[in-house]
Formats: C-alpha cells, sequence, structure tokens
C-alpha cells in the first residue's frame, strides 16, 4: 500500500507531498489542474512508465532537468521507501536505501493499477495492452514468469537480429533451443493465470456488462503445432519478413459476447465497463491468490458513463480489498465512494481538505 508521495518536477507538479489514506483518497480539481499528471507519476513508481506517452523525457516539468517520484509503501516486509529519478534520459531507482536492479524490484512491492478515461483502448486497440495487463497479473501472482520473460524476450531479439542479417536457415534454428524452452514456460503461466483469472471476469462482467461475457487466452502460434514445430513453419515468411510471426510475443486475449468479439458488438461506455471488469477481476483474483493487494487508482471516472453504470462501477470497486486514490472535477463526482481523506489541487498545488 502506498501510504505517501513526493513528486518533483513531474509534469505540471514543481513539488507535491502527499499522505494517502489506507482506504481511500480523494483528488478534486478542475481541468488541467494536475490530477491526472498525480496519478501518472504513482503510476510511474509502480510501472518504470506512464500510461500516457512512451518518453519518460516528456514527463519533466517544463524548462527541468530531471523528475523525481519517491513513495513510502507498507509492504510485508514493513515500512519501505522507493524513488525513480530521471535525468539525461535515463531513469535510476532505489528501494528500501539500495541500488535497484530493474523496476521489478519496485513493482513487486507496489501493485498498482489505474482505470483511466483511456481504459477502453484495452477492448478496442490491438493486443499489446492486453498482453502487457495479463503479464503484469502473470508477474504478481507466478514471480518466476519474469525471469522465463526476460529469457523469451532475449532470445527473441537473437533471432529477429539472425534473421534481419540473413544468416543461414540452420544458425537461426540452432538459436531457438532458448527461444523454445522459455516460451513454453510463459505460456504455461499465462495459461494457469487466464485459467484462474476467468470465473472471477465472468461473475464482474455479467454485473457489469451483461451475461455471457468470457474471456479467451490465444497463445500467439496454431494450436496443431508445438512451438518449435510453429517455428520451422513460420521460417520461409520470417526470412521474407526478417521477423518472428509465431511465438508468445503473439499471445492476446480476447473479449467475447454470447461468443462473438466484444469489439464490433459494444459502445464506448460499454468498452470501459468491461475493460474496468477486467482489471477488477485481476485485483480479485490476485487477493484469492494471496498476492499481495493493489492500489487502484480511478481518474475521473464517471467520464463517459451514465448514472446507472457508474453507480454498478462504484459497487463492484467498494467490493474488492484495494487501496483506492480516485479524482474527480467536482466534490458531487466522488458520490458512491467512502473517501477517508481529500485533497484539492489547483495549477499543480496539492492542499488537503478538511
Ligand atoms: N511536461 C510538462 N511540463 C509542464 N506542464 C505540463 C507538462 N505536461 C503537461 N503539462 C500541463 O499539466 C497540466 C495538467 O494536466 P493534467 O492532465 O494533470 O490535468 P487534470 O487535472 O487531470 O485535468 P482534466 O480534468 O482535464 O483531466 C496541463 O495544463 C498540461 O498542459
Amino acid at each position: 500500500m502506498l501510504t505517501a508521495i513526493t513528486v518533483d518536477n513531474f509534469r505540471c507538479i514543481e513539488h507535491a507531498s502527499l499522505d494517502f489514506d489506507s482506504r481511500s483518497t480523494g483528488i478534486i480539481g478542475d481541468n488541467a489542474s494536475g490530477k491526472t499528471s498525480l496519478l501518472e507519476a504513482i503510476y510511474f513508481l509502480g510501472h518504470g512508465r506512464s500510461f500516457r506517452s512512451a518518453q519518460a523525457d516528456k514527463l519533466k516539468r517544463t524548462g527541468t532537468t530531471f523528475f523525481r517520484v519517491v513513495g513510502r509503501l507498507a509492504t510485508p516486509r514493513g515500512i519501505l521507501t522507493a524513488g525513480l529519478e530521471h535525468t539525461q534520459g535515463r531513469t535510476q531507482g532505489h528501494l528500501a536505501g539500495q541500488g535497484i536492479s530493474g523496476i521489478a524490484d519496485i513493482a513487486e512491492v507496489l501493485p498498482l493499477q489505474i482505470i483511466d478515461p483511456g481504459v477502453h483502448r484495452l477492448v478496442e486497440e490491438g493486443s499489446a495492452r492486453r498482453r502487457r495487463l495479463m503479464d503484469w497479473g502473470v508477474f504478481h501472482v507466478k514471480r518466476e514468469f519474469l525471469g522465463y520473460w526476460r529469457r523469451y524476450q532475449r532470445a527473441l531479439s537473437q533471432r529477429n537480429a539472425a534473421l534481419r542479417t540473413s544468416h543461414p536457415e540452420e544458425l537461426i534454428h540452432a538459436w531457438e533451443q532458448d527461444l523454445v524452452a522459455a516460451g513454453i514456460e510463459v505460456d504455461r503461466l499465462r495459461s494457469f493465470y487466464v485459467e484462474q483469472l476467468r470465473p472471477h471476469f465472468e461473475a464482474l462482467a455479467a454485473r457489469l456488462v451483461g451475461p455471457q461475457t468470457t474471456i479467451t487466452y490465444r497463445r500467439g502460434w496454431p494450436a496443431e503445432f508445438d512451438l518449435r514445430e510453429a517455428l520451422h513453419d513460420s521460417i520461409s515468411r520470417d526470412l521474407r519478413l526478417k521477423t518472428t510471426h509465431v511465438g508468445p510475443h503473439r499471445a492476446d486475449l480476447n473479449f467475447l459476447i454470447d461468443g462473438t468479439p466484444a469489439r464490433d458488438r459494444v459502445s464506448r461506455g460499454q468498452q470501459k465497463m468491461l475493460a474496468a471488469a477486467f482489471i477488477l477481476s485481476q485485483l480479485q483474483c490476485h487477493t484469492a491468490l494471496g498476492a499481495t493487494p493493489t492500489t487502484l487508482m480511478l481518474d475521473d471516472p464517471a467520464a463517459e458513463l451514465d448514472v446507472d453504470n457508474l453507480g454498478k462501477l462504484l459497487l463492484a470497486i467498494a467490493e474488492i480489498p484495494s487501496q483506492l486514490i480516485v479524482t474527480s472535477v467536482h466534490e458531487r463526482g466522488l458520490r458512491g465512494i467512502d473517501i477517508g481523506r481529500r485533497f484539492h489541487v489547483k495549477q499543480g498545488q496539492f492542499e488537503p481538505m478538511v
């Protein structure tokens, strides 16, 4: 759980220091006051990247040379301080006074998710977002996943480099051993995770979207082949297009309603509800599997939703044992949420409200 945060030079925030309620904290402010920037800074601490910009350099406050985010975390290992500082194109971090070897060190003790006005893109866009969210979940319930995933990525980039430089086919096959060994484990752990997740998702989606809503997992290569056979089968296309077309890096999750892809038949508001059901089902599933509870951020939850859907969403959120950080333009936007502490934000300055 995140008990406090200090942010320097992040977007419009020159300096901010906030203590969070263990249950729920509300952030209220006008458009462009800095609400999303605060959530983005917190997200950066737990994921090592932003949810709305691919380039960390863009997050620095205009005219400054670095940004810094430092959090105080209540974890099963006690109270820990974690921080990230980005300067000259590099991000460096620390946890409990030690340098970190990767963002996973902080992510492990700060499970963090967000439902923001752009969350519908999980349903609408290509597979990368769904795969990233699935992998975030697998990592939090199966720690060995990270090692296999890194090994797979390394082997994949070697194979792709060999394809780009037109190495002989036998040499490319020789490099596939690690790709196959790690890829099979990545697939096994993802598949286990989706099986655990499905009942939670179906129950939540039935309440938030409608009956007969489910997810299926696609592993990234044809069902009739094992991974080695699939790579061999794909070699002429891979050589021609100089990249690997099959494998766990092409895995996806499909959202289905009555057996057909949800993307083709739901409105923007329903897409948001479906994506929220997925994220909330992850939080519920992680709790059921004994993982560390997640801090959930809600950025302007009322955006795109009618009163009925907003009510259903807030009710579902209230049942999940997460710490909540919620933003809203108006005090009334927080109605229906049992807020423990409130801040008002104006031009990047956060003040506690009494
Ligand atoms: N790198 C940056 N340096 C300085 N200011 C920035 C930077 N990036 C964005 N801003 C400014 O930060 C301000 C706050 O943006 P933010 O998205 O946090 O607002 P918000 O309170 O969430 O608003 P809304 O309610 O409209 O979503 C905007 O005016 C934006 O122009």
